[in-house]
Parts: C-alpha cells; structure tokens; sequence
C-alpha cells in the first residue's frame, strides 16, 4: 500500500506537532456539491454505496474539489442496521424510514448479528479501491454510527428531533434495549476490525443522539458500548468518538482510550479542554450553518476557532454535517483558512 504524503491527521490524533491543524468536514461526502448530485440523479442510495466505484469516487471528491486533509468512506451509519436484517430506506428529502421497526421481543428475534464480510462486504471492497485510488494522497477515515444512536433510528424508525420512542422502548424494556445494544456492538467491532483490515487509517464513532441522553443514561445506553468499540480497535488504528452535545461526558470520553473527541459549536473550546483533559486530540467545532456567511466573515471566525483552540492536539472540523445549501466556495474557503493559517510561536 502506498506511504501517506500526507498524514496531518494520523500525526495530530497520535498527540504529535505538526506544522498545521488537519482539516475535515463531517458529511463532506454530499450534497453540497454538484458533481455529487449528478451521481445522486442515476443511482439509488443504497446502489450508490454498495457499488464500489460509486462509493470510491465520491468519497474522493471532496479531497479533488476542496482540498480536505483526509477522506472519509462514503457509506451510511444505516447500512449496519440492514445487515442486522432490517429494512432499511431513504426518502428523497425525508431521510432514513425503517418500515418495521423493533417494539417488541418478537421484533428483537429478527435481527442478529452477521456475518460483516457476507453482508457488508461490499464496504471492504470500496475501501481497498478508494485506498488504490487515493494513493497515499490522505488518509482514508472508516465510521460507524454508536449504538445508540443505531438503536435510536431501528426503534423509532425514522429521524426524530427527540427520539421519545425510542427512549421509551429503553426506560420500559431495559433487557430487550441491552440484548440490542450488545448486538449492535458486537456488529460493530467486527464491522470496524475489517475496514481496518481492507484499509481504513482512522475509524470514527457517530453518536448523533447521544446528547439526547441524561449524563448517567449516556453512560448506561451509549458509552459502555462505545467503550467496548474503543477497546477493541484503539491499539490498531487511531480512533474518534464524535458524541454530539455529550459534552457533559468528555471525561469519561477520554477514558476510553480514543485517541480523538469531537465537540460541537455549543461548548467553548477551552471548556472542553478542561473536561477532556490534555491528553487527548479535540475536533471540531465550527457551526455547520456558519458556512453561510459571506466568506470574509467565515474567514476571520475560522481564524478566531483556531487560535482559540491554540496549537497541537487539534483537527479543524464542523460541529455536524455540512449543510446541502452550502456554497462550495465557502467550504472551500474553510478548508483553505485552515491550511493557512500558522500558530504565532510561543
Ligand atoms: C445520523 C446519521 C445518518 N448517517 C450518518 C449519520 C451520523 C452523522 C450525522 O449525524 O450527520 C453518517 C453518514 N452519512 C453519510 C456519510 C458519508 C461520509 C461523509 O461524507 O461524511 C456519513 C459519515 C452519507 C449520507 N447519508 C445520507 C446522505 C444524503 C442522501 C442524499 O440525499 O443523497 C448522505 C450523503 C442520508 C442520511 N443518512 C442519515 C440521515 C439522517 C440521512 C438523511 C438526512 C441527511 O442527508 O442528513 C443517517
């Protein structure tokens, strides 16, 4: 496999100096740009994740048009629930529908775990093509979502500003929510472990929903889980938790042993550093919506970001997905404040 020329990332999440602060976007794969939605307009979703090609060109996209730091694979956090055997759809402008969600013992007897390469195996393959591809340019990022947050969208069966059924489902069923959670991970680990192995630098842990969860039933529905994910892949590639608005948990994030926490634009840099500790990589944490200012603004606020964050330690990224409304020239214009901006010595 080729060496990386470019390994900012891998260096700043192993605690190294670097010369400049890494830079991504989360959803940078998307919607924002328009040579992702000619693909958009002749393939499915799911067609376009499960065809390799597919999947490789427009995880290299954003590297070609706006220059990011790393890659990150284009797939969904979705695709593990389908592989547990539910079905799984996306709605033009809607997002995810889960047709038949868990409720009930029953339900939870439909689902298992998988056999990742029968069933995802089509990940692996797009991963090795997108390393072939990119060729050492940056290093390519794996994900899955926590399972939590997978748990939120299989019980409730659709997005949700809440997730009150979800919720539901865990204060009134605690063994059927734990026998899921537990599936899930286990799911996961395997998951992880061979995108690793077919290539992926870094994996990533979205928990979307975490922040929905009450400090003690975060830790009791979300980070145990993500604990044993930590445990099982942080001795083969760095791994990132990206828990959103769980800030209140940045401490116990750190014990895990992950090797980067990503933070949100609701918490002050400085704060997190103090919950997080200083031994531990922060990414983060520029508002996806202020991508809409004009670009001067988004220029000195970027600036203002980095310098508050201070050197080392640091990825420059948003706080959740970019927005599809946003102009490629202002993610652009992010990207390019970041790589040139320098940290005044001492
Ligand atoms: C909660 C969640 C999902 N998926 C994901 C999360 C966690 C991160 C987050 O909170 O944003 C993660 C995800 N989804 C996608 C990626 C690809 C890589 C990247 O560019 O970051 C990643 C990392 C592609 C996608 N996943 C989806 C699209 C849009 C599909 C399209 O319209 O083409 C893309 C590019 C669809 C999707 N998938 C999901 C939703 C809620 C939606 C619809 C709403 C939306 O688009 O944000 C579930």
């Amino acid at each position: 496999m080729a060496i990386l020329k470019n390994d900012l990332l891998l260096r700043t999440l192993r605690g190294e100096a670097t010369e400049r602060t890494p830079v991504w976007m989360m959803r940078q794969a998307g919607r924002y740009l328009p040579e992702y939605m000619v693909l958009r307009e002749k393939y499915g979703f799911f067609e376009r994740c499960q065809t390799p090609e597919l999947a490789a060109e427009i995880t290299i996209q954003p590297v070609d048009i706006v220059g990011v730091d790393a890659a990150i694979l284009f797939s969904d956090i979705l695709v593990v629930p389908q592989a547990m055997g539910l079905e799984v759809q996306l709605i033009e402008s809607k997002g995810p529908l889960l047709p038949d969600p868990i409720k009930t013992t029953a339900d939870l007897n439909r689902v298992r775990v998988p056999d990742v390469e029968e069933s995802l195996g089509y990940v692996f393959d797009a991963i090795k093509l997108i390393k072939q591809e990119l060729n050492g340019r940056v290093p390519l990022i794996g994900f899955a979502g926590a399972p939590w947050t997978l748990l939120c969208y299989m019980v409730q069966g659709k997005g949700s500003k809440t997730f009150d059924e979800a919720k539901a489902f865990c204060y009134m069923n605690p063994e059927l929510a734990h026998s899921l959670l537990q599936m899930i991970t286990d799911t996961t680990i395997a998951y992880l472990k061979a995108q690793v192995k077919a290539g992926a630098d870094v994996v990533q842990i979205f928990d979307s929903w975490g922040g929905l969860l009450s400090p003690s039933d975060f830790e009791l529905l979300s980070l145990q889980y993500i604990r044993q994910i930590v445990a099982a892949l942080k001795d083969e590639v760095p791994t990132i938790i990206f828990a959103k608005g769980a800030w209140h948990s940045l401490d116990s994030m750190t014990a895990t042993g992950a090797h980067g926490l990503g933070i949100d634009w609701c918490i002050k840099p400085q704060l997190a550093r103090e919950f997080a500790g200083n031994n531990v990589t922060l990414q983060g944490n520029f508002d996806p919506a202020r991508l809409l200012s004009p670009i001067p603004e988004i220029k000195k606020q970027v600036t203002s970001m980095l310098e508050t964050f201070g050197p080392g330690k640091h990825i420059a990224n948003l706080g959740h997905g970019i927005l599809p409304n946003v102009p490629v020239d202002h993610a652009r214009a992010f990207v390019d404040t970041v790589k040139e901006f320098r940290h005044t010595a001492g």
